[in-house]
């Protein structure tokens, strides 16, 4: 069992987190619970920003929110001197609410729309990046309207799609996201930008994929990028300050995943840039990055309590937990593994095969498959590890499932920073049905 940052087995045989028994936390909140261990995420966070002062190279780390947002995980993250990723008016909202610098927040997606942008441009947004044409009519109507000019990376797809370990070279046809960098769709959104005073125009922003674990598609990505900016230079006169290369870095799930140390990916893309940067004869671009999962992924721990079973001879054992597809639909969404242990009693072996179902009604409510666990018993404390990515944020009402509390631990203390949601929270949008008229 590989245990992630300050995750670690106790004198007691519990699972331990930022010096926290989960057993305590279990008795405190109750399960499903998330815990995030917080040094881990600061320990990630100084990895990213470290990685570019190494190299003396102005950068900006901005935490893509939907891995995991809410208001104390905002502040962390200023505390931590990144800048934020933001793709909603809802997270925009939530960062605000935390108090994050404005200047400091920038604003993604395929399809903001004009009360987004106009909410972005009040509240003083660093930088929007934009994705399409309608976007640049939107904000220019909007920036000339407050006589303004609008911070902005336009956001181009490079033709480089990562799937996890591998990357294949596509067309952008099968993207929604981003103006196409070789049939001149970015080349005319540039020259409507440069031409119109409510842009400021920072440069370019592209983003390959998810969980990827080498360096190659960054640097494929920052060579196609660099191939357009020489033409850019010579057309337009046009040099990017900025080259935002995204986010993706893959974290490890399960003992399959090799992820590289995070100022692995850094080093890669600063040495591609550079070396592009040198042959076209122009200054080095600030390189901006957008960690989410690699930030928060592996400091997530679900724990939940296990109840009922049911074996299916020679088939295989179902153990079902008091959560599943409400709180983690990766598995169900994209097969995706985690590993698990017993957090009550870590040292013993494991020595049974099972397999751990949600409480969802719906066969495919399966968290996981066929993994090894001591002998169970209703009442023990399942831990899931590295679900601090993409788990709260996709957590959902299925079934009319209260979503789980949020706790923080760090330096042996725990912060309760969700609640957990009550049945009355989930009753307040409803409204009863009106009475008949006869
Ligand atoms: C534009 C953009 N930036 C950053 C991210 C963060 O990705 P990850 O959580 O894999 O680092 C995503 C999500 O894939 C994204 O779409
Ligand atoms: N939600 C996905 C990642 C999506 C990335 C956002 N563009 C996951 O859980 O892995």
């Amino acid at each position: 069992m590989y245990l992630h940052g300050t995750s670690r087995i106790n004198q007691a045989g519990h699972l331990e987190i930022g010096g926290v028994d989960t057993a305590d936390i279990v008795s405190q909140y109750g399960t499903p619970v998330y815990v995030y261990d917080v040094e881990l995420i600061r320990k990630r966070a100084r990895q990213f920003k470290q990685a570019f002062q190494n190299e003396n190279v102005k950068a900006q780390v901005a935490y893509a929110s939907k891995a995991f947002s809410s208001v104390a995980m905002f502040q962390l993250v200023e505390e931590e001197g990144l800048s934020l990723d933001v793709v909603s008016a809802g997270e925009l909202y939530t960062a605000l609410k935390a108090g994050f610098p404005p200047e400091k927040i920038h604003f993604h997606g395929n399809n903001k729309s004009e009360e987004e942008l106009k909410l972005a441009l009040e509240a003083g947004i660093g930088c929007i990046v934009i994705d399409n044409f309608y976007e640049i009519h939107l904000i220019s109507g909007i920036a000339k309207e407050a006589n303004q000019s609008v911070p902005v990376l336009l956001r181009v797809t490079p033709g480089v799609e990562a799937h996890t370990h591998d990357y294949i070279t596509t067309g952008q046809e099968d993207s929604k996201f981003g103006f196409d960098l070789q049939n001149g769709q970015i080349e005319r959104a540039i020259e409507m930008v440069l031409g119109d005073k409510g842009f400021h125009l920072l440069g370019v922003h592209c983003h390959i994929g998810s969980q990827i674990f080498d360096g190659a598609g960054f640097v494929l990505a920052a060579e196609k990028i660099f191939k357009k900016i020489k033409e850019w230079k010579e057309s337009f006169g046009f040099v990017p300050t900025v080259v935002n290369l995204g986010g993706g870095f893959g974290i490890r799930y399960t003992s399959e995943d090799e992820p590289l140390h995070p100022a692995s990916y850094v080093e890669q893309m600063i040495q591609a840039v550079k070396t592009q940067s040198q042959l076209l004869g122009i200054n080095l671009p600030e390189i901006w990055i957008e960690p989410g999962r690699s930030l928060v992924g592996d400091a997530g721990t679900t724990l939940y309590t296990i109840g009922s079973r049911k074996e299916v001879p020679n088939i295989r054992e179902y153990i079902a937990v008091d959560g599943g597809m409400s709180d983690n639909i990766r598995p169900a969404l994209y097969q995706a593994k985690y590993e698990a242990a017993l957090a009550n009693r870590m040292n013993d072996a494991c020595n049974k095969e099972v397999s751990i179902a949600g409480k969802c009604c719906e066969s495919g409510d399966m968290l996981l498959w066929d993994i090894e666990l001591p002998e169970t018993a209703a009442g023990d404390i399942l831990a899931v590890f590295c679900t601090g990515a993409y788990g709260y944020s996709m957590a959902n009402n299925y079934n009319r499932i209260a979503r789980p509390p949020v706790v923080f631990a760090e330096n042996g203390e725990a912060q309760l920073v969700i609640k957990r949601e009550t049945y009355e929270d989930m009753l307040k949008l409803d409204l009863p049905l009106k009475a008949k008229v006869r």
